[in-house]
């Protein structure tokens, strides 16, 4: 087991430039390996989660071919050649890791597909309910098979004909809209997803991108069955959920100032922003929009922050930066409310619990309802020993936590950051150097280099 271990911020970088977003770079990965012709994703986020989508469409027929890596990253620019949308019969079962992104965008492909597919993961992805995909694919007419009441991993979908379904989601999820858009492509007729409370709609925005038309209405989204993706080359933006770990430790330092590098600055996404406004944050951002999705360099300032409420219809926008908005929350005056966010507890790990019992550790007094917490700020942090439960979010917020505690933070577990940031403990160092520029974790420059 890795641990992390950080002190109290010595040093401030100008910029940082956070590697891709993890949620672009899944549905590049899929759109690409399900298209005709080759797609050249630049930007691409190497991560664990994202790795396990692209293996799985390789997997299923598609030729993938590696052009850059960037060092302390990865590979961050590969050319896909997709199988078309009939996939290939996977040899054996696909290993989904840690993502659930993977594994149920992946069911709505394998619904469409005429083959068995089985698909696994890891401890944690193997307790997630799946129920909530197997349902409308099952009313699509997909074979789904799963453990237990939650329908959880090992997965089995049997695809084949499927008709085309009008499904109301019973919970604000962009994974089960996605899963069911990506089935609709397989069944003739319209199929239509109705949310209840918006969610991220990078689906919807990379159909577009490769040629795939279909309809808002209200709340409701739909697809005609029977088109089929058209290879298109795409550029990830930097992934805003990354980029939230910095804008709290710059919101929390009063006097200092960040800019991170093209940021995906999606309105579906940029929930954290508004939230750290309400904060009393100081945040310019400058857009430009190509490939559909909105990005640009987004500047913090340091400054005193207050307590908020966290609820309602923003959840969904700011779901995956809810550990780090709590840090914030602890590090500001006041009491913070995170409520309406139960989605939190069937994540890698029932984030709610983690987030509450790492910052009692730390000194902070939480109390926890079911749907959040309520957190009082302005306590000053102690240093301590951290669980992650194998979560990236919760590791990785941690260590920003640490950053503002008196003496040692020990985050365990550390190497669950690589399932979405590779590169966080570099970017971190910048923030521990001491006067000699020397640091604990060597900071490496991200050089490009063609490979392959
Ligand atoms: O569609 C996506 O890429 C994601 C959707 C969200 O999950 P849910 O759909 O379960 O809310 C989010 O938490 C996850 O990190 C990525
Ligand atoms: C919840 C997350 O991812 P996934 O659902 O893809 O595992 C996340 O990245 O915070």
């Amino acid at each position: 087991m890795a641990t992390l271990k950080v002190r109290k911020l010595k040093s401030f970088p100008a910029e940082i430039s956070v590697p891709g977003d993890k949620s672009i770079s899944h549905r590049a990965a899929m759109f690409a390996g399900m298209a005709s012709g080759t797609t050249v994703i630049d930007g691409f986020l190497p991560s664990e989660d994202c790795l396990c989508s692209v293996k799985a469409m390789e997997a299923m027929g598609a030729k993938v071919e590696p052009l850059e890596e960037t060092d302390g990253i990865g590979l961050t620019k590969l050319a896909i050649t997709g199988n078309g949308p009939q996939l290939k019969a996977p040899s054996g079962p696909v290993d989904c890791g840690n993502s659930g992104t993977t594994i149920r965008l992946l069911s709505g492909i394998l619904a469409g597909q005429a083959f068995t597919t089985e698909m696994f993961g890891d401890a944690s992805l193997s307790k997630r309910p799946m129920k909530r995909v197997a349902d409308p694919l099952r009313l699509m007419g997909a074979k789904v098979e799963g453990q237990g009441e939650k329908i959880c991993a090992p997965l089995k979908v049997t695809g084949g004909s499927l008709q085309a379904i009008t499904y109301t989601l019973p919970m604000a999820s962009a994974q089960v809209k996605s899963a069911i858009l990506l089935a609709g492509l397989y069944a003739p007729g319209k199929t239509t997803v109705i949310e209840p409370v918006a969610t991220r709609n990078h689906t919807e925005r990379i159909m577009s991108h490769f040629g795939i038309k279909w309809l808002r209405e209200g709340n409701a989204i739909s697809v005609y069955g029977g088109q089929s993706a058209r290879a298109t080359d795409i550029v990830v933006p930097g992934d805003i959920s990354s980029a939230a770990f910095w804008m709290v430790a710059s919101a929390a330092s009063p006097g200092q100032q960040i800019t991170l590098k093209n940021v995906g600055l999606n309105p579906t996404r940029t929930g954290v922003i508004n939230v750290l406004l309400r904060m009393g944050a100081h945040i310019h951002n400058s857009e430009e929009t190509t490939d559909g999705e909105p990005r640009g360099n987004v500047t913090v300032k340091g400054g005193d922050l207050n307590a908020t409420v966290i609820g309602g219809a923003e959840i969904p926008n700011v779901i995956d930066e809810l550990p780090i908005l709590a840090v914030a929350a602890a590090l500001a005056r006041g009491k913070t409310r995170i409520q309406d966010a139960h989605e939190l507890r069937v994540k890698e790990t029932d984030r709610i619990a983690a987030v509450a019992e790492n910052l009692r550790r730390m000194g902070v007094t939480v109390t926890e309802f079911d749907d959040g917490m309520e957190i009082e700020g302005g306590a000053q942090l102690q240093g301590a020993t951290i669980s992650t439960y194998h979560d990236h979010r919760i590791a990785m917020a941690f260590a920003i936590a640490g950053l503002f505690a008196d003496g040692e933070t020990v985050i365990e577990g550390s190497e669950c950051i690589g399932t979405s940031y590779p590169g966080f403990e570099h970017d971190l160092a910048l923030f521990l150097k001491n006067e000699n520029g020397e640091t604990p974790i060597p900071v490496i420059s991200r050089i490009p280099r063609k490979v392959g």
